[in-house]
C-alpha cells in the first residue's frame, strides 16, 4: 500500500533512503534547511516521518517537529548514528520523548550510501519495540536491491551503527599506517569486544551486536574508503590535522563527536575501552598515530576476554 512518507535530511543518507522509497511507489516528500517545501507542510500527514538529520541537529529538528501537526498515527524513523553531546542520548531516545505516543523505529545496517545510490545489493535493520511498526517500514523500503529485516533491539541495533564509527576511525589509521591484515583483524574484533561492553551498560543486548547493525556495519565501515569515519582515520595518519580533513570531508564524520560522547560516558561509568580513548586523545592531539598504536600493543597482558 502506498505510503506517504516525511524524509528530513536531504543529505547523502536521506536522498538515498528517499529514492529507495520512491522506487517502491511511496509519496515522498524531502525536508533540508536549504530546500523550498517547509518543514508543517512536509510532516503534514505524513504516515511516516524518517529522519536522517546529522546527530548536531536531531534534537533543534524534534522540537520543529512537535511544534507542527503530526498525525496520531505518525511512525517516526531514525536513520541517525549518533550521540547527543549534552544529553549522551541516543537519536531514538530524542525522538520518543519528544512524542511519547507514537512509534519509533530505528534503522541502521551496513549502508554506505553511495553503493546502494548506484544500485548495489545491501541489507539493513529496522528495530522498534512495536513489531507491527518496523514490519511496515520494513515493507516500505524492502526490494530486490535492498533486504530489509526486523529486529526488536532498538537500542541494540541503533548503538551498533553509532559505536562503529569510531572503530572506523581506527581502522581508517591502521590502514593509513600500512599496519597490515593482522593488526586490523586484531582492532575490529577487539572493537567489536568494546562495543558490546559499553553496549551493555547503555541497554543492548549482546546478541544484537554480532547483527547486520553491530559486525555488518563495523566490517563495511572499517574497510571502505567510501565510509567519511574511515577517511577521517586514514588522513589522520598521513599527517593532516582533523581541521584539515573535515573542511574537505563530504558529508557528516559522527565518529568524533560519538568518540568525546563515549568517553563521557566511559568515565562516569568506569568502563574500559581502550581503542576509543586511543582514538579520543589522537583526535584531541594528545597522541600520534604511532604513539596509539603503541599505547594499545603495550597494555598489560590479560586473558582474552569477549565482554
Ligand atoms: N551517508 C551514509 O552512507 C550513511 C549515513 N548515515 C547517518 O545518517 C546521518 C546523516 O548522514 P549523511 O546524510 O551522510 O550526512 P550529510 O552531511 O550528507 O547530510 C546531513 C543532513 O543533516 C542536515 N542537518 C545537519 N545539521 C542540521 C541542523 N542543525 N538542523 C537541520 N538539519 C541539519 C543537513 O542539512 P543541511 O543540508 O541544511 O546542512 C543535511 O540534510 C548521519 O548520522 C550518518 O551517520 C547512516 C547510514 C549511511
Ligand atoms: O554508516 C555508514 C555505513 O553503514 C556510513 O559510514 P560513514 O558515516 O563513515 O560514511
Amino acid at each position: 500500500m502506498t505510503k506517504t512518507i516525511a524524509i528530513l535530511g536531504a543529505g547523502a543518507w536521506g536522498t538515498t533512503l528517499a529514492n529507495l522509497a520512491r522506487v517502491n511507489g511511496h509519496e515522498v516528500r524531502l525536508w533540508s534547511r536549504q530546500g523550498d517545501l517547509s518543514l508543517e507542510d512536509v510532516v503534514k500527514n505524513a504516515e511516516i516521518v524518517l529522519s536522517a538529520i546529522s546527530m548536531k541537529g536531531v534534537q533543534d529538528v524534534a522540537l520543529l517537529v512537535k511544534s507542527c501537526q503530526v498525525s496520531p498515527h505518525t511512525i517516526f524513523v531514525t536513520a541517525t548514528k549518533g550521540l547527543d553531546a549534552k544529553t549522551t542520548r541516543t537519536p531514538s531516545q530524542i525522538w520518543q520523548t519528544e512524542f511519547p505516543d507514537h512509534s519509533v523505529v530505528v534503522l541502521s545496517g551496513p549502508n554506505l550510501s553511495q553503493e546502494i545510490s548506484q544500485g548495489l545489493p545491501a541489507a539493513t535493520v529496522v528495530a522498534s519495540k512495536n513489531t507491527a511498526a518496523a514490519q511496515v517500514v520494513q515493507q516500505i523500503f524492502s526490494s530486490g536491491r535492498f533486504r530489509v529485516y526486523t529486529n526488536s533491539d532498538p537500542v541494540g541495533v541503533e548503538l551498533g551503527g553509532t559505536l562503529k564509527n569510531v572503530m572506523a576511525i581506527a581502522s581508517g589509521v591502521c590502514d593509513g599506517l600500512h599496519l597490515g591484515t593482522n593488526a586490523k583483524a586484531a582492532l575490529v574484533t577487539r572493537g567489536l569486544t568494546e562495543i558490546i561492553r559499553i553496549g551493555k551498560v547503555l541497554g543492548a543486548k549482546t546478541e544484537t551486536f554480532y547483527g547486520l547493525s553491530g559486525l555488518g556495519d563495523l566490517l563495511a565501515t572499517c574497510n571502505s574508503p567510501l565510509s567519511r569515519n574511515y577517511q577521517v582515520g586514514y588522513q589522520l595518519a598521513s599527517g593532516k590535522t582533523l581541521t584539515e580533513i573535515l573542511a574537505s570531508l563530504p558529508g557528516t564524520a559522527e565518529g568524533v563527536n560519538t568518540c568525546q560522547v563515549l568517553m563521557q560516558i566511559s568515565q562516569q561509568q568506569n568502563i574500559t575501552m581502550p581503542i576509543t580513548e586511543q582514538v579520543y586523545r589522537l583526535l584531541e592531539t594528545q597522541v600520534t598515530p604511532k604513539q596509539a598504536l603503541d599505547e594499545l600493543m603495550l597494555r598489560d597482558t590479560k586473558p582474552e576476554y569477549h565482554q
